[in-house]
């Protein structure tokens, strides 16, 4: 397959080498200061885009993927609100595209495990539930897209809880806040050097349950999203990592 990299930091280096070592081929790497060069007939070179830039960049960056209808795998997060105007340009265009907020084996068992828990405890309403996230200090989005998948897993499958609210505490020096009932809280803390941990406590007066996934580096996510490529090929549509994995146990 012939690949374009949308994005050139730290998840573009490693995507790369997964890519090489699977005997596919690079032709075309856009990063900040080469922009200019996303033109339909540079992105046409490739099979396929895979887009991990900037919460700031990446809508635009799909946007030229489809208008030179390139198939695009997108592992960037931080552009959520936008999911159902970037679902209906793909279907309108005729595009192929897949997104993930993690890519990871690891980490989408986790999404359907997180399911199937809090189907459970829906039997056992005195346990309070909270997610909680750690990411490096250069992570520009809070809460992760992870944290929030996970988050939707839960309120789709658990009846008390309505929506979710993020908290992020740096250093510990902000205020405590307290959840409404309704409430699911999401609490991310930036520590240097954590490529992703995320757990899922159900605390209750007499025990707690703890529900933990933790990568010990990039590699996973990497990897995850080349076999996403490959699985985008041939195909149109929109897509998610759930249609890839399809765990249906
Ligand atoms: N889905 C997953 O499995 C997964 C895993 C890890 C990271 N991520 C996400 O991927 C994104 C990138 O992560 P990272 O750790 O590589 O970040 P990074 O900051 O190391 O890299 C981002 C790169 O994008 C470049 N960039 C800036 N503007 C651009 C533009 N207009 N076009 C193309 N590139 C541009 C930056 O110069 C930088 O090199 C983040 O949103 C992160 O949350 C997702
Ligand atoms: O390093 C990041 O940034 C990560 N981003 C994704 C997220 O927001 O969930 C996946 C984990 C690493």
């Amino acid at each position: 397959m012939k690949i374009a990299l949308s994005g050139y930091g730290k998840m573009g280096k490693i995507i790369e080498k997964m890519a090489l070592d699977r005997k596919h081929e690079i032709v075309l790497i856009i990063d900040q200061d080469n922009q200019h060069e996303m033109t339909p007939e540079n992105l046409r070179q490739a099979d396929v885009v895979i887009e991990f830039s900037t919460p700031h960049s990446v809508l635009a960056n799909i946007q030229k993927c489809f208008e030179a209808g390139v198939p695009v795998v997108v592992g960037t997060t931080g552009w959520y609100e936008q999911m159902e105007q970037i679902k209906q340009q793909c279907l309108d265009n005729g595009n192929a595209f897949l997104w993930a907020s993690n890519f990871s084996v690891g980490v989408n068992i986790f999404f359907h495990v997180n399911k199937m828990l809090a189907k459970i405890m829906n039997r056992y309403p005195y346990y309070e539930v909270q997610v909680e996230e750690i990411h490096h200090t250069q992570k520009l989005d809070a809460p992760s897209g992870t944290a929030i998948t996970i988050a939707e897993g839960i309120l789709d499958n658990l009846e008390n809880k309505k929506g979710w609210k993020n908290v992020l505490t740096n250093d510990g020096a902000e205020e405590p806040y307290t959840v409404k009932p309704d409430e699911l809280l999401i609490e991310s803390l930036r520590i240097e050097n954590v490529p992703g941990t995320h757990t899922v406590v159900y605390d209750s007066e007499v025990d707690s349950i703890e529900f933990k996934h933790t990568a010990h580096n990039r590699n996973g996510f990497a990897l995850g999203a080349v076999l996403a490529a490959e699985w985008l090929q041939g195909k149109q549509g929109f897509y998610s990592a759930q249609d890839m994995f399809n765990f249906n146990v």
